[in-house]
């Protein structure tokens, strides 16, 4: 299989079917949950933790084997069931509707594969082996999440605001790339997390920057 394209993919609101309803399809239902999505799952039997979130009204979950019609409005489908043929069968009604659709049993069976992920608000970690190697994308997404803390959200926030200031206030684009730059330096990064900008003036931000800029000779 040639490397796919990674993209982060918007389901926030939308519609995303599972079909299975066991280790797999929790997984994949986690990392939907965790990106907003409105969650599917169909399976005959449900794992515990998907019942739950049923019951909590987290996801929706029908106790039977999929249907096509499961499909209506999906944006994404997941065919995680145990049994190869229904996953085929599933991921081929989803391609016919457009709908892209992964295979839990077969990478390449499908239009795309779930990479190992690391979530930190809005900084997203995704590691793939393309299939070749799940086990080694597991663990190199566990290195990542002990090396990115979850102190990653609070600074991918401040950088936000840092990059608004510099989009607004800085019309050179060349200046502009010298500061954003700076402001990703592990120097700006120590200084944004033991005092975070927040509600300071954008000329004061700005000042900051340039120094920070001049002293990592950016
Ligand atoms: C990363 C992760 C994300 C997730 O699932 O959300 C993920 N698999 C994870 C773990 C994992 N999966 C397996 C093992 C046991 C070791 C082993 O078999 O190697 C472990 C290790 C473990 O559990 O630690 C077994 C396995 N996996 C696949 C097959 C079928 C095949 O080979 O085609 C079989 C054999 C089944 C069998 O023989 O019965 C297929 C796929 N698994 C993928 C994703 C896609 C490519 C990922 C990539 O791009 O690298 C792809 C192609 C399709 C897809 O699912 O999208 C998640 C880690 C989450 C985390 O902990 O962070
Ligand atoms: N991609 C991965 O990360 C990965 C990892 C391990 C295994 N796998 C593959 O994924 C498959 C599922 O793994 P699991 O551990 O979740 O299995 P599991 O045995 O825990 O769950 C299988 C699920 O499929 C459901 N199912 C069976 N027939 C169905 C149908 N017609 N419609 C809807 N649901 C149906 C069952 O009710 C059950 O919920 C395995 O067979 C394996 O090939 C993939």
């Amino acid at each position: 299989m040639p490397g796919g394209y990674p993209v982060l993919f918007h389901v926030e609101g939308r519609r995303c079917v599972i079909a299975g309803g066991g280790a797999v399809a929790e997984r994949k239902a986690a990392g939907l949950l965790e990106a907003g999505a409105d969650v599917l799952v169909v399976a005959p039997g449900l794992s515990l933790r998907l019942r739950e979130w049923a019951e909590q009204g987290t996801i929706r979950a029908e106790a039977r084997e999929v249907r096509a019609s499961d499909l209506d409005g999906a944006a994404l489908a997941f065919a995680a069931t145990d049994r190869p043929d229904v996953n085929r069968w599933f991921a081929s009604e989803a391609r016919s509707r457009g709908i892209p659709a992964n295979v839990a049993d077969d990478g390449e069976a499908g239009d795309f594969v779930t990479p190992a992920v690391v979530r930190r608000g809005d900084f997203v970690l995704a590691v793939s082996a393309s299939g070749a190697g799940p086990a080694l994308s597991a663990r190199v997404a566990r290195e990542l999440a002990e090396r990115y803390g979850p102190e990653y959200a609070e600074l991918t926030a401040i950088l936000r605001k840092v990059r608004e200031a510099v989009k607004a206030g800085v019309p050179d684009p060349a200046e502009r790339r010298r500061l954003l730059g700076a402001a990703a330096t592990d120097e700006a990064i120590r200084l944004w997390l033991s005092a975070p900008p927040a509600g300071e003036e954008p000329e004061r931000l700005l000042r900051e920057l340039r120094k920070l800029a001049d002293s990592s000779q950016l």
